[in-house]
C-alpha cells in the first residue's frame, strides 16, 4: 500500500520529504536515464518548487500576423484543472511563451506552476503573484506574431524527455523531472526510502563515520 491515497497527499509528501537528485537517482536505478529537461530550464527564485500532474502544450513557429493570434493558447489556458502543470515547448524560442496575464490565468484555474521550454516576461509581475514558472530566461519579445499553441493534452518531448498528459512533474532548484505515471508508484516510494536513508548516512558522517565506512554500511552516497 502506498503511503498516500489522494493526489493532493502525493504532492504534499513528495514536497516534505523529496528533492529532485534523489527521484532521478531512482529513476536511473529503473532504466529511466532521461527524465530531466535540458539543465537551461531554471526557477525564476530560489525557493520554487513545483509538483503536480503535467498539461502539455504544443508550440510552434509562425512568422507575421495570424488569422488567430497565439492558436489555442487561450483555450489551452482556461481547460487547466486543479494541480496542474503546464508545460510548454516547440518551435525556436524566439520570444516569451509565459509572462503576467498567462499566470493570473494559470493560478486562478489551480494549476501549481507553469515550465516552458522558451522564455518568460513580465518578470516582476510574474514575481509579484508568488506562483512558480520555471524557463530559460527573461526575454520581452513578444510571441503573438512569432508562436502558436497547436494542441494541448497531448505528449510532447523536451530535449530527449518524452511527456505524456498526467505524468508526475517534480522541479525545484536542481532540476525539472518528468516521472512517468506508470511507474510513479514505486519510484516514489523508492525515492521515501532512500531519502530516509540519506538522513541516516548524514547524521553518520556528521558524527565522524568515513565516507568509505557509510557507503560500505548503506550503500549511498
Ligand atoms: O504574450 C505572452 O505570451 C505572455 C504575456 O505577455 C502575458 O502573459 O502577460
Ligand atoms: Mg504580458
Amino acid at each position: 500500500m502506498a503511503e498516500w491515497k489522494s493526489d493532493k497527499e502525493l504532492i504534499e509528501l513528495v514536497k516534505k520529504e523529496l528533492y529532485t537528485p534523489v527521484v532521478g537517482d531512482i529513476l536511473d536505478e529503473l532504466g529511466y536515464y532521461h527524465q530531466f529537461l535540458p539543465q537551461e530550464i531554471q526557477p525564476m527564485r530560489e525557493s520554487d518548487i513545483i509538483v503536480g500532474r503535467a498539461m502539455p502544450a504544443l508550440m510552434i513557429d509562425v512568422y507575421g500576423p495570424q488569422k488567430k493570434p497565439f492558436g489555442l493558447l487561450t483555450e489551452a489556458l482556461d481547460q487547466l484543472q486543479e494541480n496542474e502543470v503546464y508545460i510548454a515547448s516547440g518551435g525556436d524560442m524566439r520570444c516569451a511563451y509565459w509572462g503576467e496575464i498567462l499566470t493570473a490565468t494559470a493560478k486562478y484555474r489551480g494549476a501549481v506552476g507553469a515550465i516552458v521550454n522558451g522564455f518568460h516576461r513580465d518578470t516582476p509581475k510574474v514575481m509579484v503573484q508568488n506562483w512558480p514558472v520555471f524557463s530559460r530566461g527573461r526575454y520581452a519579445q513578444d510571441s503573438s506574431v512569432r508562436t502558436q499553441v497547436v494542441n494541448y493534452r497531448c505528449s510532447i518531448e523536451v530535449g530527449n524527455v518524452w511527456i505524456e498528459p498526467g505524468d508526475l512533474v517534480f522541479a525545484d532548484l536542481d532540476g525539472v523531472l518528468i516521472i512517468p505515471q506508470k511507474v510513479e508508484v514505486e519510484v516514489i516510494e523508492k525515492a521515501l526510502k532512500k531519502a530516509r536513508a540519506e538522513k541516516t548516512v548524514l547524521k553518520e558522517i556528521q558524527s565522524g563515520m568515513s565516507s568509505t565506512e557509510a557507503f560500505e554500511k548503506y550503500g549511498i552516497l
